[in-house]
């Protein structure tokens, strides 16, 4: 940090200090006592503000990870391997402009011993942006291999070259010249080239970049812009008013009619299209076959992470699509009901895996949808309940033919298990005739569950028979810190592990910006 600090709030003030003493000397040399005489307070406003020393390099750790993401916010603009090479720019750009703070995110002697596991761990988490964004490049076909791969060679490459030029330098005085960022530039460039990179990746300011590319030459998917989506349909009417849409919103997830016309609509015209045409292939088999091969409902799967809206985006598609003559039938279930049981996870250890692959009884359901795909009757899905968090015994949904099925939950694209023997299981998706994935920046996401955490305190968790119950009375500060401790040791592990690596699955990926709104669609086209 190069500012001089006494102008400072006092907060930013102890941060900065902290941030120095860390940076430059390492953490045997932070006391308490020493950061307090150099902001100019007493140890009790260090106290005061942060509450112990441990929580005082969380949050210098914290605060550093929060510039760097703001910092690369512009690159979510573009896309491909172009956004990966300019993030590589902006990335070094940030770090080089604050090399003590890079120091006290990335040193191993600081966030080994004296942070806390999430902020230790935030470095890791850094990456999950990272991965999403060379799952784009490779899903436009713009890069070859396994994502996770190219993904941490980027990174190796960007922080080790990064972290040498910070530790050439006096400590916190980085004087970066224009040959370090071309010879910089050339080795990101032959990472991206070993993956296969061709795309020539101009050198436009990243403030004129195009906000959507169009399409990518050897992509399966098409990849249009709000607008452009928009426009396809023009002419399908809306048959929802204000009222209905504000029935069908999820709690934080601000959607109104505007939205739904502009994003929804298109949608549930090209579902329409979709199912129009399936039951024009199952007549043609009938005919071939001569014998009826008999309806079948259509199954439509929505994953995406906890707290990004799929509950929303689900019901307003049941709600649209029953709108439309030929589907006058859709239900909809939520895959939270395969949960085990509390007691059974309890018994697994997994109570602190909740939605990880693991925790649901994956062949239960995957008898259900291949009982429905087959057409019986009356085929039964258990419940879960929000409120308790646990299933309810006894209670039944009961999916009866209906013309369309809309499968909602965070793992519903997985890939079917290898069995012992090698081969394949099928995969709940093998069953799905179109599938969704809602999407957005893993930042937006943790904020928005926070949002929904702390909105939840006055309605939900204020009932007794909440699971929650006992964070009804928790303070601001304390309801944030315990959703995010939630949200960094569950929700996002599991977003990074198991649901992002789903995406390219998908038939069709919206794509939210921080308000909520989509901003682009991606269709697949092979
Ligand atoms: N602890 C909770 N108490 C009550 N309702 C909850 C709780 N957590 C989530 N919900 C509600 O459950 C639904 C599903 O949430 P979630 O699985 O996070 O999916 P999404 O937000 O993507 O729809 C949402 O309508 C949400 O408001
Ligand atoms: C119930 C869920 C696993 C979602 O299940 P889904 O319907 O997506 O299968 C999720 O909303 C949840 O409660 N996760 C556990 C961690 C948490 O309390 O946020």
């Amino acid at each position: 940090m190069t500012t001089a600090t006494s102008t400072l709030p006092l907060r930013d003030r102890i941060l900065a200090e902290t941030v120095k003493i860390l940076g430059t000397e390492g953490p045997a040399a932070l006391t308490v006592r020493r950061v307090a005489a150099l902001s100019g307070c007493s140890t009790i406003g260090v106290y005061t503000h942060f509450g112990s020393k441990s929580a005082l390099v969380d949050a210098a750790i914290m605060e550093a990870f929060a510039g760097l993401d703001q910092a690369l916010a512009p690159i979510d603009e573009l896309h491909g391997v172009d956004r990966l090479l300019r993030g590589a720019h902006a990335y070094r750009d940030w770090a080089l402009a604050h090399p003590l703070e890079y120091t006290v995110m990335f040193a191993p002697s600081i966030t080994a011993n004296d942070a806390s596991d999430a902020s230790a761990e935030r470095g890791g988490l850094s990456l999950v942006d990272h991965v999403a964004r060379t799952q784009d490049a490779v899903d436009r076909g713009e890069l070859t291999g396994d994502t996770e791969t190219i993904a941490r060679s980027i990174w190796s490459q960007v922080h080790g070259w990064v972290m040498t030029e910070i530790l050439q330098a006096d400590p916190g005085r980085v004087a970066p010249t224009s040959a370090a960022r071309a010879e910089f530039d050339a080795g990101v460039r032959a990472v991206l080239a070993g993956f296969g990179a061709t795309t020539s990746v101009d050198r436009a300011p990243m403030v004129d970049a195009p906000r959507r590319a169009a399409v990518a030459p050897a992509s399966p998917y098409v990849d249009l812009d709000r607008d452009a989506w928009t426009r396809l349909s023009a002419s399908t009417p809306l048959p929802l008013t204000d009222a209905d849409v504000e029935r069908l919103a999820g709690l934080g997830d601000p959607i109104d009619l505007a939205e739904v016309d502009a994003i929804y609509r298109p949608i549930s015209r090209l579902l329409d299209l979709h199912i129009e045409a399936t039951r024009g292939l199952h007549a043609a088999s009938s005919t071939f076959l001569r014998e009826d091969v008999g309806g079948t409902p259509f199954v439509i799967g929505v994953a995406g992470s906890v707290a990004v809206g799929k509950s929303t985006t689900a019901r307003l598609l049941r709600e649209l699509l029953a709108r439309w003559p030929a589907t006058p039938r859709v239900q909809l279930i939520t895959t939270d009901g395969f949960l085990y049981p509390n007691a059974e996870l309890e018994r697994r250890g997994l109570m602190e895996r909740k939605g990880f692959p693991e925790s649901y009884d994956r062949r239960a359901l995957l008898r259900f949808v291949s009982k429905v795909k087959a057409g019986r009757p009356e085929v039964r899905v258990p419940v879960y309940d929000h409120l308790t968090y646990d299933i309810l015994p006894g209670r039944e949904i009961v999916v009866n033919r209906p013309d369309v099925l809309i499968v909602e939950g965070l793992n519903v694209l997985q890939p079917a298990r290898p069995t012992a023997e090698g081969t394949s299981n099928l995969a709940v998706s093998d069953f799905f005739d179109f599938s969704i994935y809602v999407d957005a920046r893993t930042s937006d996401v943790r904020r928005w569950y926070v949002d929904r955490f702390l909105a939840l305190r006055k309605t939900a968790f204020a009932r007794p028979e909440s699971y929650f119950h006992r964070y009804a009375a928790l303070t601001d500060d304390e309801a944030v810190e315990r959703a995010e401790r939630i949200w960094d040791s569950i929700n996002q592990p599991n977003l990074v592990q198991n649901i992002l690596p789903t995406r390219s699955r998908a038939t069709l990926v919206l794509t939210k910006d921080s308000d909520h709104a989509v901003e682009r669609v991606r269709l697949r086209k092979l």
